[in-house]
C-alpha cells in the first residue's frame, strides 16, 4: 500500500448544500501534499472526513488502508490534526492543554512539548485566553506535531503566523518528511504550498480540478509578456503576432508617442514570440518567468482564462485567436 490517503468520488451534502461533489485524491506515503482552493471550495470538509469529524454522503475514503469511520482511536492517534478554527479551553494554560492532548493522542516523548514551545517561542504557562491569535495557532501546531504522527492534516497552518514563525513551521514539515511522515496541508496562499509541498491538488466547487506536481504545474504555467514597438502600426503588430500560436489574451495599444505596446500571456517557450518581434524596432520587451499563481487562478475559474479575444485599448478588436 503506497498511499497514505486515498479518496474516491467523495460526496458530502449539508442539506441542499453540495459541499463535496466527487473528490478524488491520492496522497503517497511520505509526501508533502497541498490542497489549494478559494473559500468554500471544500478543503476543510475533505480534511474533516479524513478525521471522521464529518461523515461522507457517498464515496470511498481510506487513511493507511482504513476507512476513518472504522479506524477509531487507533487510527486517530496516527494523525496529527490542526483544525482551521482552533477552539482552546480558556481556563487552562498551554502546558495543561498540551498535556491533556498528549494523554489522548500520545505517547509524546519527554521534553518534546518544551522543545517545540521553545522553537516556536510560545509561553506555556500563560492562560490560553490571554494568548494572541498567533500564539494560539502555535499551540495548535505543537499539539499536531508533538506525538510525531504518521500523518499530519493541517488546515491553513500558517494563518496568523509571522514570517519567522512560518519558517519554523517549514522546518518542522521538512523534519516530518525526513522521518517518513506524510503531510497534507491546505492554504489559499500558493507561494506557501509551492515552497513546501511537492504535489498539489486544486479544489474548486467540491471537486479536484487539477492534481499534479508543483514542477508540472510550473511547466504548464504561462509567462506574461510585453513589448513596445516603434515602427509598426497596431494592425501590423496584430498581423505579425498572428503566427505566434502560443500567445493568448493579447492586447495591442497605440500610445501618443506613436509606439505600439503589445501584452499577452505565452504558453511554452518564448522562441516564436522573439522571432516575430525580430523584424521590428523594439524599444522595450519583458518576458516574465512562468507564473504559477496565474496557472492556479485559471483553475479557480475566478477570471477569464487563456484564449480570450485580444482587445485594443481604443475598443476595436483586430485579431482573434
Ligand atoms: N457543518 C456544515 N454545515 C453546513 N454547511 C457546511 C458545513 N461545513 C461546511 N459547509 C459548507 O461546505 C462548503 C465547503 O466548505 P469548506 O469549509 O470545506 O471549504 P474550504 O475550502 O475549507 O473553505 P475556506 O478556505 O473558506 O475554509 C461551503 O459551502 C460551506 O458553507
Amino acid at each position: 500500500m503506497t498511499h497514505a490517503i486515498e479518496v474516491q468520488d467523495l460526496k458530502k451534502s449539508f442539506g441542499s448544500n453540495h459541499a463535496l461533489n466527487g473528490i478524488d485524491l491520492a496522497v503517497p506515503r511520505g509526501a508533502v501534499f497541498g490542497l489549494i482552493g478559494s473559500n468554500g471550495a471544500g478543503k476543510t470538509t475533505t480534511m474533516r472526513v479524513l478525521l471522521d469529524i464529518v461523515r461522507p454522503t457517498s464515496g470511498s475514503v481510506s487513511v493507511f488502508g482504513i476507512d476513518p469511520r472504522e479506524g477509531g482511536p487507533a487510527l486517530r492517534r496516527r494523525i496529527g490534526y490542526l483544525p482551521g478554527e482552533l477552539i482552546l479551553d480558556g481556563r487552562s494554560t498551554g502546558r495543561q492543554l498540551l498535556k491533556h492532548y498528549a494523554s489522548i493522542s500520545g505517547p509524546v516523548r519527554a521534553g518534546r512539548i518544551e522543545e517545540l514551545a521553545a522553537r516556536f517561542d510560545v509561553p506555556l504557562d500563560r492562560s490560553t485566553h490571554k494568548l494572541s491569535k498567533g500564539n494560539k495557532q502555535k499551540l495548535g501546531l505543537i499539539q499536531a506535531f508533538m506525538h510525531e504522527p504518521d500523518l499530519l492534516v493541517l488546515d491553513e497552518p500558517t494563518s496568523g503566523l509571522d514570517p519567522l514563525v512560518q519558517q519554523t513551521f517549514h522546518e518542522l514539515v521538512r523534519e516530518a518528511q525526513t522521518n517518513g511522515q506524510t503531510v497534507l496541508l491546505s492554504s489559499h496562499v500558493l507561494s506557501e504550498i509551492e515552497s513546501i509541498a511537492e504535489q498539489l491538488a486544486v479544489v474548486r466547487k467540491g471537486k479536484v480540478v487539477s492534481a499534479s506536481t508543483v514542477t508540472e504545474l510550473r511547466a504548464a504555467a504561462k509567462r506574461r509578456v510585453q513589448a513596445t514597438i516603434t515602427d509598426r502600426s497596431k494592425a501590423e503588430v496584430v498581423q505579425l503576432l498572428s503566427s505566434v500560436t502560443e500567445l493568448s489574451e493579447v492586447t495591442v495599444a497605440r500610445s501618443d508617442d506613436n509606439t505600439t505596446t503589445v501584452t499577452g500571456r505565452l504558453s511554452g517557450g518564448p522562441d516564436a514570440f522573439i522571432r516575430a518581434l525580430a523584424s521590428c524596432a523594439v524599444a522595450d520587451v519583458t518576458i516574465a518567468a512562468p507564473n504559477l499563481e496565474d496557472a492556479v487562478l485559471d483553475l479557480y475559474d475566478a477570471r477569464p482564462s487563456s484564449g480570450a479575444a485580444p482587445t485594443l485599448h481604443d475598443g476595436t478588436q483586430e485579431h482573434t485567436k
